[in-house]
């Protein structure tokens, strides 16, 4: 079968803060339409910034990154809700067709009707007139879920969304992810620092060292099925354990990192 066609690109992407931080060494990869690639690291690791060059709401200091679809058939996912409290869920929604709108794209009937269609494929279709402070956490997070899916992106960049949610509803989304992904046939990257998460939704897992973050393994998780009895089973158990000690790797890489930066610096 031939391969899907690429959608990222990164060579050598690296970030270098002001004040000498560098959150990212050089990092190479390659995300190809359909995929759900994970970014799985410790904290600090550079995860969020490696998404936002991804999106271009950032630039890399070195190297060079290309992205195969337009920047409206994007969209970025922040790891809160980050709602308009003031309005209500619908408006919430319509936001990027607002701005969009405001270049002469869309009538509001057709907004109108995006929305209804967003917010029925995260089955709150009955809540448009709600506002964000009548809502659940794990609501509140489906609202924005709503509002990247209300333009019909390709790509889905998602920055630990679920991560403040307690475990029932994380897995609850979790589902709702991976269906709303098979759908429409969306291409995914998802920060997470939970090899359980990462096992559970992705096709494929990039596990990043501590800081400055690198990769230190790609891993494949390709599985036919994911739910309930995958979760519970023995292959799901070894899969998240070989993350885990790939993640352990990768913070003892960090550490001997850091130690011989100190060293040259000394
Ligand atoms: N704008 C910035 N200016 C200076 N340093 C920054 C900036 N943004 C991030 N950093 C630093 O870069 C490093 C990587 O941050 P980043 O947010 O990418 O990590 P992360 O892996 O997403 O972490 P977490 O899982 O905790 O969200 C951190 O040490 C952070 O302090």
């Amino acid at each position: 079968m031939p391969e899907a066609p690429v959608v990222l690109h990164a060579q050598g992407v690296s970030r270098r803060f002001t004040k000498g931080v560098t959150a990212l060494s050089p990092v190479d990869l390659t995300v190809r339409e359909g995929e759900f690639v994970s970014l799985l690291g410790p904290s600090g690791c550079g995860k969020t910034t490696l998404l936002r060059l991804m999106s271009g709401l950032d630039t890399p200091t070195t190297g060079t990154l290309t992205r195969a679809v337009a920047e409206d058939s994007l969209s970025y996912v922040f790891q809160d809700a980050t709602l308009m409290p003031w309005a209500s869920v619908r408006t919430n929604v319509r936001l990027p067709l607002d701005l969009e709108r405001g270049a002469g794209k869309r009538s509001a009937a057709d907004a109108a009707q995006a929305v209804d269609a967003a917010l029925e494929r995260v089955g709150l279709r009955d809540f448009g007139d709600a506002f964000p402070r009548e809502l659940s956490g794990g609501m509140r997070m489906r609202v924005s879920i709503a509002r990247a899916l209300v333009t019909e992106p390709r790509l889905l960049l998602m920055d630990e969304p679920f991560g403040a949610l307690d475990d029932i509803t994380r897995q609850h989304l979790d589902d709702e992810l991976l269906a709303l992904a098979r759908r429409h046939r969306l291409t995914v990257v998802f920060v997470t620092h939970n090899v359980f998460e990462a096992v559970y939704l992705s096709t494929r897992v990039v596990v990043m060292s501590a800081r400055p973050g690198r990769i230190v393994e790609d891993v494949n998780n390709d599985v036919p099925v994911r739910n309930a009895d995958f979760r519970g089973s023995p292959d799901f158990a070894m899969r998240a354990a070989r993350l885990q000690a790939a993640l352990l790797k990768g913070q003892q890489a960090g550490a001997v990192d850091a130690a011989s930066i100190g060293n040259t610096q000394s």
